[in-house]
């Protein structure tokens, strides 16, 4: 039973999966997966922030990093995508900017813009808030220590969906690498070799 909404014939339907990804991990590739599912979307597109304003005050990685590991997490899955969008645009990243531009690229497309529970919770906050919700439909996934709440925003505008619990963050992927504790089977494989090659996360 499909749980998106109304499916417009002639319309792809493109989610985009916006975050730091400091590291991408499976929390976010099966937030990815079951959305794409449940919405019958034709392609996930992850668009790695390039500076995310509201994470000034913490240590970012290099954008290069953030983006070769995305490409590297998603390489094998057909229906997963990439978007150098965000971190080629100079200054701060602004999610109203990113969806124009998508918007833009792809015409005769429907946008979902998929994020978690936590960040659904603040999206009044973000820049232009009204804006987005012309731009694409948001669908705010579960995510374990955070409750699942509609957060009083446009009716028709949000979709709440239950995602297998993963309870992964890239803060305890980072403070793992840190304390020499394995990453394997928090992030894909070819990200633990990627962040112990370019000597990621140590000493912080
Ligand atoms: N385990 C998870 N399950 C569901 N959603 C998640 C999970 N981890 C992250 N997300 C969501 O994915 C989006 C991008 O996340 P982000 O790149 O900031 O990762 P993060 O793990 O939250 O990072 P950090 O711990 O550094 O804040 C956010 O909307 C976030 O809520
Ligand atoms: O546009 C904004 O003002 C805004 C404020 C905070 C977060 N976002 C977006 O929300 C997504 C998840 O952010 P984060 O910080 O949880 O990785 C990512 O695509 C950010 O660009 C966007």
């Amino acid at each position: 039973m499909p749980t998106g909404p109304r499916h417009d014939k002639g319309r792809r339907r493109l989610g985009v999966m916006g975050g730091t990804f400091d590291p991408i991990h499976h929390g976010h590739l099966v937030a990815a997966q079951e959305v794409a599912s449940q919405f019958h979307l034709d392609e996930v597109v992850f668009v790695p922030t390039g500076q995310p304003w509201q994470k000034s005050h913490t240590k970012v990685s290099p954008a290069e990093d953030r983006y070769l590991m995305t490409v590297i997490a998603t390489a094998e899955n057909p229906q997963f995508s990439v978007s150098r969008i965000d971190i080629d645009r100079e200054g701060l990243t602004y999610t109203i900017d990113t969806l124009r531009e998508l918007h833009e690229l792809n015409p005769d497309t429907d946008l979902f813009f998929i994020t978690g529970a936590d960040a659904l919770a603040q999206i009044l906050t973000w820049r232009d808030a009204e804006e987005l919700f012309s731009l694409a439909h948001f669908i705010g996934v579960t995510r374990p220590g955070h409750t699942l709440a509609d957060p009083g925003l446009p009716a028709g505008g949000v979709s709440l969906v239950e995602v297998p619990a993963l309870a992964i963050s890239s803060t305890d992927c980072r403070a793992r690498v840190a304390k020499g504790d394995p990453v394997w089977y928090l992030v894909p494989d070819g990200v633990v070799r990627y962040i112990d090659k370019r000597q990621l996360y140590r000493g912080e």
